[in-house]
């Protein structure tokens, strides 16, 4: 097919899905919003394969959420083989540039041309394989890497949808709908708006208490026409998993086996329900 015809559509040629996660403030929560999203699709089949790439390139957290981090990528002879987060299951595959950082903390200071063939060389390069899904962590705002990536999957373009994240707060709305606009002007479609940080979970008991102001979320998504796909609230169960890994990393499917348990992850089931329905009204490539 003439469509599929660069090495970025070639290789991703065998991905059936692919969401863009987006925010347009940082420290909303993108990242583990992504890893969670990952998690969950991973375990919505026994035979799910997913890949999660991250494209945060100056501040790549991915690998540390997944407790992979002290793990490397190797090249074959057909390209970079992604890390298994799941260990020997194999079918959540996570390739982000902190495994190509020679330490732990380096930070990547690279100019626009350089961050674009980084990014052309994790799409074209990365060894998926059959993947039912493949989730993309973003940098903050809409930048150089966010026209990258959709240059680049421009031939794919119909396999291509995004999530936007947020907080409920006025600053970080602002700049969520500066993100939607942006989706707007690249025809990006948006499966729908997860409001993270939204109210608390108590470690005693449980509950969930909305001690700073929620809702703002579920009110852009409504004003816009967009899914309003949840809340999720702040989880001290979920940070302790995503950020207490071992300065080696962690064990290859930790965090698969004891993120179920997490009061999040009951939450995220609700909000995979609705991105699994969007995901089969979009019409596929
Ligand atoms: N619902 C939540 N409950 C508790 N902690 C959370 C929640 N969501 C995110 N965090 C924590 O908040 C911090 C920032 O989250 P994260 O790195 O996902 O944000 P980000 O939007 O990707 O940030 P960046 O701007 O660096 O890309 C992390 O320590 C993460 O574990
Ligand atoms: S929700 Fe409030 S009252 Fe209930 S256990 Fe937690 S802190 Fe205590």
């Amino acid at each position: 097919m003439a469509q599929e015809g660069t090495p970025v559509s070639r290789r991703l040629s065998t991905v059936k899905n692919i969401i863009i996660v987006l925010s347009g403030k940082g420290g909303v929560g993108k990242s583990s919003v992504s890893t969670q999203l990952a998690l969950n699709l991973h375990a919505s089949s026994p035979t799910a394969r997913v890949g999660i790439l991250d494209v945060d390139l100056t501040g790549p957290s991915i690998p540390r959420m997944l407790g992979v981090d002290g793990q490397g990528v190797h090249q074959s002879s057909d390209g970079w083989v992604p890390v298994y987060a799941d260990g020997s299951a194999a079918r959540l595959a996570c390739m982000s540039v902190g495994f190509l950082l020679k330490n732990k903390g380096d930070s990547v200071v690279w100019r626009g041309p350089k961050k674009n063939g980084m990014i052309r060389q994790f799409l074209s390069d990365v060894r998926w394989g059959d993947l039912d899904y493949l989730v993309i962590d973003t940098p903050p705002g809409t930048s150089d890497e966010h026209l990258s990536l959709l240059e680049h999957m421009a031939p794919i373009h119909s396999r291509l949808s995004a999530v936007i994240v947020t907080t409920p707060q006025a600053v970080a709305l602002m700049d969520a709908m500066k993100c939607l606009s942006f989706t707007r002007a690249v025809n990006l479609p948006v499966l729908g708006l997860i409001e993270n940080m939204s109210g608390y979970v108590c470690p005693c008991c449980g509950e969930i208490s909305n001690v700073f102001s929620t809702g703002g979320g579920e009110e852009m998504a409504r004003k816009e026409g967009l899914t309003f796909l949840g809340s999720l609230p702040v989880d001290t169960e979920l940070v302790t998993l995503l950020d207490g890994g071992s300065p080696e990393g962690g064990e290859s499917g930790e965090l698969v086996t004891r993120y179920p348990d997490t009061p999040s992850a009951k939450l995220f089931k609700g909000i995979l329900d609705v991105i699994l329905r969007r995901l089969a009204e979009a019409p596929s490539s």
